[in-house]
């Protein structure tokens, strides 16, 4: 039997200003064409606060502050490859609100935008779409 890859651990971040967060479509295989907030890979050693100010840097350039833990996510995807994606989802502010996010990585994001929370674009990557559907709320949660 063919052996299937151990589930991937991801940190995703909302990123709150006034009613919208940040998202960008993806144009990676996995989530390929959806939109997502910003994040990536946990890495070795990092805290969850850590991966969340480390991965907003790296795709927007944007500087984060009063980070926290929301919620905890569980995907298994079967297109284009099956991956199981633990997603641990944060969410913070920008420290600067004179910084604007810039597309640091082209060749895995459409681009970033601020979508209102009650008109987000469709499809949603993966993991966003369960806490939307189960009506999840980041601007509530503490
Ligand atoms: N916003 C998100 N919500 C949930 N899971 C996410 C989110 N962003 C990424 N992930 C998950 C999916 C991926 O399997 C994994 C890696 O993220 P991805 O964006 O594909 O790569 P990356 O290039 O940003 O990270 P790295 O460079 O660390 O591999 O984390
Ligand atoms: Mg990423």
């Amino acid at each position: 039997m063919a052996s299937l890859p151990k589930p991937e651990l991801g940190v995703g971040v909302f990123l709150l200003k006034g009613n919208k967060v940040l998202l960008g479509r993806r144009r990676t295989a996995v989530g390929r064409n959806t939109f997502a907030l910003p994040g990536g890979h946990l890495e070795f050693g990092e805290s969850f606060e850590q991966c969340a100010a480390r991965e907003i840097k790296e795709e927007t350039g944007l500087d984060i502050t009063d980070i926290e833990f929301l919620t905890v996510t569980n995907n298994v995807l079967s297109e284009p490859k099956p991956i199981q994606l633990i997603a641990i989802l944060m969410r913070a502010v920008v420290a600067d609100p004179e910084q604007t996010p810039v597309n640091l990585e082209p060749e895995k994001c459409d681009g970033w935008d601020w979508y209102d929370w009650d008109n987000l674009p469709k499809p949603l990557f993966a993991p966003l779409e369960t806490v939307v559907l189960r009506g999840f709320n980041p601007f509530l949660s503490h």
